[in-house]
């Protein structure tokens, strides 16, 4: 069984804080690209007692500030953290936070998906000597959502930046920060491993390629231990509450669905992820997969692609039909679509590094021109990548337990349904939920408890889908997903 938190409520429920007061309680934030998601739950049963969302604006490059307005108007949503005894904050990965001396925000963040770090990273790559130099010395091949490639951009373009950087950190980094007052610039092992400067298997910073890329040495969080604290909040948004290291948002996800070595999560939110806690790093060479390390103390191999639930949006948009008649449709479609073959690379793409790639459709015929298979060829065109980077892991030598679903997109029916045809393994999908928040909380709560491991909440309710798998629809695909245009 999975470590799921059972219950759920809506967003703004307000369950009255009359808790006595020997149940502490935690919360959990998801600062993610599109939203940030607030949780509170008691700290010893995992119960969730409250829940609060504020919408991210649009774009690839964010001023902080817009994360922590809706933080705060989350947390309002939420009811307020006055009752709350320990706090952590999961986040995008990899986004680039640069700090005067002041602790001001030198200029825009450059998140995750924000591509013009490209030929920065294709530089970089060449300067210590190619792809298999960095998978040894920081677990993952330089691609442009990685943090390193993106200040090299900045010292490029921006010399005037660095001069006046003096730290560099990761949203999640930065939101403990304010919630510190100020006070600790922090991080964690987990959100670390995305940066390009910070070796999983020597658990420290190359403070070297930080200087290769940047041409200065800004200051760097410290590295807390999964469970240690950052000491008290002094925000008034949470004074008094204890904060826990935080860690990215897929770190979170993991921690959140209770994932034990050999758990892999599918997550389809803005990015789809395919992740597998392993006991080991790993180094692939080939760039496909990144040598993460997760928020427990062990590693989080991981595959992302850029294109995932906005594909499903974009798609709904285009048939002119919301999420549950897209659903309906490609659900009315036969298996494989015809031919029909979505290439879901709407954004470029950065699992397989295509990052000038558009998408594309395959196998239009008059049979095949309708919504229902336009429909169906987008689920599957999305879950092929993902079939793709499950292919991946395996190839990396982990080990693969079961597959749990989670994020925004996998509150489509036709994406629960077909997932199992598609990666070719029965899929355990938790009731929805906010996972990323769930993890950040249940980091809050190992603060509060100590001990060797995050405690054990109850178990919640969650749905096993299995069917026949579909080895022709990915036959398909492979056939066609590079026959792609670049951008105009
Ligand atoms: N029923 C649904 N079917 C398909 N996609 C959905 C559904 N509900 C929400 N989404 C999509 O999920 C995405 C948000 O997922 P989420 O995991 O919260 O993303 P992120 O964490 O990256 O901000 C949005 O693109 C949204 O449109
Ligand atoms: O870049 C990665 C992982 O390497 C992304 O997974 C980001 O961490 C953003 O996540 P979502 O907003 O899609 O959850």
């Amino acid at each position: 069984m999975l470590a799921v938190p059972m219950t759920s409520a809506g967003a703004g429920t307000t369950a009255a804080k009359d808790r006595s007061k020997d149940r502490p309680t935690v919360a959990g934030i998801d600062s993610s690209t599109q939203s940030c998601k607030v949780v509170v739950r008691d700290a010893g049963t995992g119960e969730l007692l409250r829940v609060g969302r504020a919408k991210h604006p649009d774009g690839t490059e964010v001023d902080p500030a817009h994360w922590w307005r809706a933080l705060e108007e989350a947390v309002a949503d939420a009811g307020g953290l006055d009752d709350v005894d320990a706090i952590a904050v999961g986040a995008q990965q990899h986004g680039s936070v640069l700090l005067d001396e002041a602790g001001e925000v030198v200029r825009p963040a450059l998140l995750w998906n924000d591509g013009r770090s490209a030929e920065a990273a294709d530089a970089l790559t060449a300067e210590l000597g190619g792809p298999g130099a960095w998978a040894e010395q920081v677990g993952s091949v330089l691609v442009a959502s990685l943090t390193i490639t993106k200040l090299r951009w900045i010292a490029e373009h921006e010399p005037e930046s660095v001069a006046r950087t003096a730290s560099v950190c990761l949203p999640h980094d930065w939101l403990t920060l304010k919630l510190s007052g100020g006070a600790r610039l922090v991080t964690d092992r987990g959100d670390a491993s995305g940066t390009g400067y910070w070796s999983p298997r020597e658990g420290a910073y190359r403070e070297d390629l930080l200087h290769k890329a940047f041409g200065a040495t800004p200051n760097l969080p410290e590295v807390l231990a999964p469970a240690a604290s950052a000491g008290p909040s002094a925000s008034p948004l949470s004074r008094g509450a204890l904060l826990g290291a935080g860690t990215g948002d897929n770190m979170a996800a993991a921690l959140g669905v209770g994932a034990q070595v050999g758990d892999v999560v599918v997550s389809i939110g803005t990015s789809g992820v395919v992740s597998v806690v392993s006991e080991v790093p790993t180094h692939d060479p080939s760039g496909l997969v990144a040598g993460f390390a997760d928020a427990t103390g062990r590693y989080l191999p991981l595959i992302c692609t850029l294109n995932a639930a906005r594909v499903l949006d974009s798609a709904a948009r285009m048939l002119g039909v919301d999420h549950a008649e897209l659903s309906r449709l490609a659900l009315s479609a036969p298996a494989g679509s015809g031919g029909l073959v979505l290439v879901p690379y709407l954004e470029g793409e950065r699992t397989p590094v295509r990052p000038d790639a558009t998408g594309a459709l395959h196998g239009l015929t008059l049979a095949t021109s309708t919504p229902a298979h336009v429909a169906r060829a987008t689920v599957e065109g999305l879950l092929c990548g993902l079939a793709d980077g499950l292919d991946a892991l395996v190839e990396q030598g982990c080990r693969i337990g079961r597959v749990v679903l989670v994020g925004g997109g996998a509150r489509s029916e036709a994406v629960r349904v077909l997932a199992p045809a598609v990666l070719g393994r029965p899929v355990v999908v938790p009731e929805p939920g906010e996972y990323v928040a769930d993890g950040a909380a249940r980091q809050a709560a190992w603060v509060l408890a100590g001990g060797d491991a995050p405690p054990a909440w109850s178990l919640g309710r969650s749905q096993t889908f299995e069917a026949d798998p579909t080895p022709g629809v990915r036959e398909r695909y492979a056939e066609v997903r590079d026959l792609t245009a670049t951008r105009p």
